[in-house]
């Protein structure tokens, strides 16, 4: 190992830091320019009596969250999240929005000045402000240069190696080829764009339209239909990302990250899995989490509320009826139909 080569720290080990670290574990060590171990830190849980991250660095494969694909045993999970990133210079950051910030404190004392970082959270934070980045929350906690990753990337098919692509959105473009370099290769095509704002708001709100998606499957409404869902939520999407971020460039809506991310997802995903369920059911959104998840996060509920009490709080929410509508099916009890009725 060379002091100058970059040494790689996974934040998170769920469905996609799994799958992330399979692709970051093997291109690690196609290129004399990174470190061969990679840190993982991971959310410790005890799993029929043996700790989870002894079952990774033994069986090399995480059984809770990505069964059936082995990890590469360069791939090393550690439990406390302060000895995980020691010495890091490039971050990669993959847990469900909602941790972020805490995590981000908790591994403050650890980081260097020179660290980099990626983020492949698919979430938006909100506050009395407006809405917050999830590579602002975590430049403002570590001061540290950050690109965010997203795409139509469903996390199981990506560690079945089947073809996707992905987009990387950058500030500085070393920084986006170093990150490329990481997750890159023949069946995970990465593309980029320098825009930042723009893909993350994409990864978020996608979640939103996923609800919808999977409201209009329990009415049984057809393709038709939630094409027509999908095409006014991408309309809704674009609106919000130039309310909020005047720089967002239209031509990321065109990326892996925009329309080909909100289609998977209002097919594939796991929002709109359990917003057909919702319906279904009748049951509430956190015993659906918990009975069809197996300990997987939904993010699209909490986007859906944020992003609603923002528009609300900014006399907005006529401008997104859309997503409005979801919010309130999903929390008000506004019946189902009206997904269609209030377009
Ligand atoms: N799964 C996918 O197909 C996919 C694809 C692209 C992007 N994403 C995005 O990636 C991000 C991470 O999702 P994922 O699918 O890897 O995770 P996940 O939903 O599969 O798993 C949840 C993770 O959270 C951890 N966790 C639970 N409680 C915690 C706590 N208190 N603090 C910290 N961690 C805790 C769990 O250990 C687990 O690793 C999300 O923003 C998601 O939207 C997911
Ligand atoms: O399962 P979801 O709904 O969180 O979506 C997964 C990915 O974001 C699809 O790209």
């Amino acid at each position: 190992m060379s002091s100058q080569q970059e040494r790689v720290v996974i934040i998170g080990s769920g469905n996609w830091g799994s799958a992330a670290s399979r692709l970051i574990g093997k291109n690690v060590t196609k290129s004399s320019r990174f470190e061969d171990r990679v840190n993982m830190w991971v959310y410790e849980e005890v799993l029929n009596g043996q700790k989870l991250t002894e079952i990774i660095n033994t069986q090399h494969e995480n059984v809770k969250y990505l069964p059936g694909y082995k990890l590469p045993k360069n791939i090393v999970a550690v439990p406390d999240i302060v000895e995980a990133v020691k010495g890091a210079t490039v971050l990669v950051f993959v847990v469900p929005h909602q941790f972020i910030r805490n995590l981000c404190k908790q591994m403050k004392s650890a980081i260097s000045s020179h660290c980099r970082g990626i983020s492949l959270i698919k979430g938006i934070d909100f506050n009395e402000s407006g809405p917050l980045l999830i590579t602002d929350i975590i430049k403002s906690e570590l001061n540290i240069p950050m690109c965010a990753l997203s795409g139509a990337n469903i996390a199981n098919e990506i560690a079945a190696e089947k073809f996707c692509e992905t987009t990387i959105g950058y500030e500085n473009l070393e920084d986006g080829k170093l990150m490329k370099e990481l997750f890159h290769d023949d069946m995970f095509r990465v593309g980029f764009v320098k825009d930042v704002a723009g893909v993350q708001v994409c990864g978020a709100l996608k979640n939103v339209i996923a609800l919808g998606a999977g409201f209009c499957d329990a009415l049984e409404m057809g393709n038709n239909t939630k094409s027509a869902l999908m095409r006014i939520g991408l309309i809704e999407m674009q609106r919000f990302a130039k309310k909020y971020y005047s720089n967002v460039k239209v031509e990321t809506f065109m990326e892996s990250c925009g329309v080909a991310d909100l289609i998977t997802t209002c097919y594939g995903g796991r929002n709109r899995k359990c917003a057909e369920a919702f319906i279904r059911t009748k049951k509430s959104w956190n015993v659906l989490e918990e009975e069809l998840l197996n300990g997987q996060k939904l993010q699209g509920t909490t986007t859906a509320k944020d992003v609603y009490l923002t528009l609300k709080k900014d006399n907005a929410l006529e401008e997104f009826p859309h997503m409005v509508t979801i919010y309130r099916i999903a929390f008000e009890g506004l019946p189902v139909e009206r997904i269609v009725l209030d377009i």
